[in-house]
């Protein structure tokens, strides 16, 4: 385990309710129906989450449909509001204390200069009808940068790291392959070098040979940047090739977590034995 001054990113006891609860579901010994109220239908989608990000690792969340997953990244790139929780950014020295809590300007400027966001739907994270090349100004134009000729060259290294040919740089994302957005997406993300990349199901639904490049452009970016990512699968094996530590999630909650080989040998909780033991 890292020094705990090597964290990035430290989360606790984040919850995410969709709904306002009822005197039964307010008792914490009550039984929910999953990740749901049986009397009042209030979802809770993330429940008392905890757990650190490390300088330059790469954490996995790996967990079924509906066990939680996207919302608690909805939640880290502020896409959406916590219901309670402490977010800190240990690195960041011009916010102190639960980023939860700073104003929406700041959030902006959090989100435009510490984090970046690779979506499974790129039309959540690429204007679609612009190029690629606005795509990415517009990221740098967000976190304060004015010079064209240097966001023009910024695009131009990114877009050549993830392997889009330049002379297709003025072509809108629309226009381009599924694989090819995501790596678009990608540039866009890394553009002004975010120190942490979130990364949710971004090979879901890519041929399983395009999936293979973009997992190992992710693995090229960690190698070369040293950026610390959270990386969102339902798929163990994605987690597996990419991940240094896994967090399993189940009906919002943390059901195990730790170094991935370990958890890949020594599965404890049932549901992370049987997802283990789909993919030998
Ligand atoms: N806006 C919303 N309103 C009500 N319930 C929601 C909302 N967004 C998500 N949920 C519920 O929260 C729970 C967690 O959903 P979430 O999308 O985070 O799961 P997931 O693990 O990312 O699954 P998937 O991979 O299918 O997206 C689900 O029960 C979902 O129905």
């Amino acid at each position: 385990m890292p020094a705990n001054d090597d964290v990035v990113l430290s989360i606790r006891d984040l919850s995410k309710q969709f709904g306002r609860g009822c005197e039964y579901c307010s008792d914490e010994n009550y039984e929910l129906q999953k990740n749901m109220c049986p009397h009042c239908h209030t979802v809770y989608a993330v429940r008392n989450t905890s757990f650190d990000l490390y300088k330059g690792e790469i954490l996995g969340i790996v967990g079924e449909s509906g066990s939680g997953k996207s919302t608690l990244m909805k939640m880290l790139y502020f896409d959406q509001d916590a219901t309670s929780g402490n977010y800190n950014l240990p690195e960041d020295l011009t916010v102190k204390g639960n980023v939860f809590n700073v104003s929406s300007q700041k959030k902006r400027q959090i989100r435009n200069e510490q984090l970046g966001m690779v979506y499974q739907n790129p039309i959540l994270g690429l204007k679609m009808d612009f190029s690629s090349v606005t795509n990415i100004a517009e990221k740098l134009i967000a976190s304060g940068n004015r010079n064209v000729g240097e966001m023009t060259d910024r695009a131009d290294h990114f877009l050549e790291k993830v392997n889009i040919a330049l002379n297709r740089k003025y072509e809108a994302p629309k226009n381009f392959s599924g694989g090819m957005q995501q790596r678009v997406q990608i540039a866009k993300a890394l553009s002004n070098y975010p120190p942490i990349l979130l990364l949710d199901e971004v090979t879901t639904g890519l041929d399983l040979s395009v999936q293979a490049d973009v997992l190992e452009l992710i693995k090229e970016i960690q190698r070369d940047m040293g950026v610390s990512m959270i990386v969102v699968s339902h798929d163990l094996a994605i987690i597996r090739m990419l991940c240094d530590r896994t967090m399993v999630m189940l009906d919002g909650e943390v059901i195990e977590h730790g170094i991935t080989d370990q958890i890949l040998e020594d599965p404890q909780h049932k549901y992370t034995q049987q997802l283990v033991y789909s993919i030998l």
